[in-house]
Order: C-alpha cells, then structure tokens, then sequence
C-alpha cells in the first residue's frame, strides 16, 4: 500500500484538518450494487456500460448539455458486444439513471468512479465535491490516466477514501485496472477498490507506490514516444507503426506480456540466454530514447496519418471493428468465464 501503518498524521496535512479519515466500513465491496459514474465520456460511459452489463444500478452525471443523449448512445452501440460477451442476470440499460446533478448521482452510491477530463485543478475540485456529496465511507475512485492520488486529493475533507482506479478503453471489454492510492489514502480504501473491481469482473493490479503513468501507461507511452519519434525523423509512417504491433508483437502481447516473451526468446536458455545473448546489443537502442518535440508538424503528421490508416472508416466503425476483435481475442486465449464474461 502507499501509506502503510498510519502514524500520527503532520499537522499540516489534509488528513489532519479532516473531520475524520473515515475507512470503509459500509458495504462490503462485493455486495455493493450501487455505482455512480460522474463524467460520462468516452471513459465515464465505458465504465457506465461495463457496470450496467454487469448487473449494478447506475446513476451517472455529467454537466455537458447533451451529455445524456451521447451516454445512452454510448450504452446502445456497447449493448451487443457485452451481450455477445454474457450479460450477468438482471442485467439492463434501464437500471441507468441520468440525475440532474453530481449530488442526486452520488446520494446513495455505494462505489463512486469519477472520469472527468485530466486536468489537475479540475480533478482537486471535483474530488472535493464529490467528497462532500458521498455518504461517508464510500470509495471515491479516479479514472485518471497519470496523476497521482496524492496531487489530487489535497483539498477533500476525506482524503483517506480517494483512490486511482486506472481503466483502459474501453472499460467495458478492457479488464485491466490499476489501483492505487495516494499519500492520505487509508490502506483500507485501496483494498476496498481492487476488492469490489475483481468481483465487478475486472483483472486488478494493486501498485504500492504512485508512478505517474502507473504501470500500463508508463510501457505504453515508452512505446508511442519511439513511434512519435520515428513519425517525426521520417523512418516510420503511422501505417507502418501500427502494422508492426498488430503483426508483430501485439499478437504475442495479448498472450504473453513482454517479459515471458522475451523469455522464449532465449530458446532453452530462457530469459538468462535472452539477457546474455542480446543484452549488450541492447544499449545502442535504449539510449536513444528521448521526448520527441510534439509540434505542429509532428501533430498533423500522425492525425493525417490515423485519418489515412483509418481509409474511410467512422470512428463508430472502427470502435465496432476494435470491439469485435477484442472478443474474438478473448475468446480465442481462454479468457471468457462460464457464462461468456470477460473474466
Ligand atoms: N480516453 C481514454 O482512452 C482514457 C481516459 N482515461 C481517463 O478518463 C478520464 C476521462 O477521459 P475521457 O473519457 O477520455 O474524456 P472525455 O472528454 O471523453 O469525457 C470527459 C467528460 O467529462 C465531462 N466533464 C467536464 N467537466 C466535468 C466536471 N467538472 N465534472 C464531471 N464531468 C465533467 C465532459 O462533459 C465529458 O463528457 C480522464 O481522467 C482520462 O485521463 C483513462 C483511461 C483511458
Ligand atoms: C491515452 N491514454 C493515456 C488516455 C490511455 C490510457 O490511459 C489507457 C488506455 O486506454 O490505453
């Protein structure tokens, strides 16, 4: 956990001015039906059909005028993948209430996941409300993809129930979530959230320490830093970027991470052989890792780029087409449960 056995907290911490650092100590996380998903985007409604699909009551909120149109729409174009997947029993979109305000969302919730856009001082205030709003005890969790708990939870009155949950998209078919807490988290409240995401059918890494990027983000955004790179000298296209994942070591990701792949790479020898033989050869790609300068060049190189590899297809298009192939992989490596959930 981040902040293992609790001292006497500094005086000039959150936790000190909070009225109390309240553990959770309502229900237990796999009895909890009730969820409240603030923002409603792309990740908010991902997580809104991933809950529905899985038989929780959901209230959601998001400010945005026609927010409620685009989440049932959301919802609609999600419903036949998650169906084709098992739906758990009682299972319906009907179970979704659109509430007028974030308060009216989190009034009886039981597990909050807020999925707001990544910007830091949105975050703190929304995190602050939130707090207010929740019945005590309830987990508060971030969907934030790179801020640590411990930069957004400075201004809530409880900060010890705030956690990153870390989705990936779309939450619905992705199971992974990264759980972890800040430095005013309660230990408690991290377990809490990786409890009632394991039993809401998702695969939960707990992480100890907060790594900006946490785990899944900081390999993923090694690997686009080279692609980026590579767009912007001229030696790779965005086709060519893409290709080489989906026909070269994407197809083994999906299968075996990184680690065991290069495992095999060492024959017999295994991941000692790997090292011996390739280590050294190694040093001359790794030190040319550096930021590639995002400008406007680069930046309308890869949009033209996507614009050009996606040949026509909408975006709905391509989410279909991502979302068949991501059962298809599911089913293919042994990843479905009984009924045909992801596990
Ligand atoms: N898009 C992605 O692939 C992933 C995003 N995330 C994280 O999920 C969060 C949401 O990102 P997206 O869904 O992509 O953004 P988005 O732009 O699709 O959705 C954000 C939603 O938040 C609403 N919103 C604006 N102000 C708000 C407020 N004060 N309170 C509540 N809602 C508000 C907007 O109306 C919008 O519907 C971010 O923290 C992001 O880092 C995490 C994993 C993947
Ligand atoms: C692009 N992103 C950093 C918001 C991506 C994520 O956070 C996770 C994902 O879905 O790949």
């Amino acid at each position: 956990m981040t902040s293992p056995e609790k001292t006497s907290p500094d005086p000039a911490s959150p936790e000190a001015t909070s009225p109390k650092a309240t553990p959770p100590e309502t229900t237990p996380p796999e009895n909890a039906r009730r969820v409240a998903c603030v923002g409603a985007g792309v990740i908010g409604g991902g997580w809104v059909a991933h809950f529905l699909a899985r038989g929780y009551d959901v209230t959601a909120w998001d400010p945005a005028p026609d927010a409620a149109l685009k989440l049932r729409r959301l919802v609609d174009a999600a419903w036949p993948a998650l169906t084709s997947l098992g739906l758990a029993e009682g299972a319906s979109p009907d179970r979704l209430t659109v509430t007028g305000t974030l308060e009216q969302a989190v009034a009886k919730a039981e597990f909050v996941q807020e999925s707001a856009p990544e910007k830091l001082d949105l975050k703190r205030d929304l995190l602050t409300r939130l707090d207010a709003a929740t019945p005590p005890g309830v987990v508060i969790a971030s969907s934030t993809s790179g801020y640590p708990m411990t930069d957004m939870q400075t201004t809530a009155a409880d900060p010890s129930r705030l956690v990153v949950g870390h989705p990936f998209n779309p939450p619905y078919l992705i199971p992974l979530v990264e759980v972890v807490g800040g430095e005013h988290t309660d230990p408690a409240a991290v377990a809490w959230a990786a409890r009632f995401y394991e039993a809401a059918g998702k695969s939960v890494i707990t992480m100890d320490n907060e790594v900006p990027g946490f785990i899944a983000n900081r390999l993923q955004e090694a690997l686009w830093r080279e692609a980026l790179h590579m767009v912007a000298n001229g030696e790779a296209t965005v086709r060519d970027i893409d290709l080489s994942i989906t026909e070269g070591p994407g197809l083994r990701w999906a299968v075996m991470g990184p680690m065991l792949t290069f495992a095999l790479a060492g024959g017999e020898g295994g991941m000692a052989h790997m090292l011996d033989h390739f280590g050294p050869s190694l040093k001359s790609p790794w030190t040319r890792l550096e930021a590639p300068e995002l400008d406007r060049e680069l930046y309308d190189a890869v949009v033209a780029g996507c614009d050009e590899a996606a040949d026509g297809r909408s975006i709905a298009d391509l989410v279909a087409e991502r979302d068949k192939g991501v059962i298809d992989v599911l089913r293919a490596t042994g990843r479905l449960g009984r009924e045909g959930e992801a596990r």
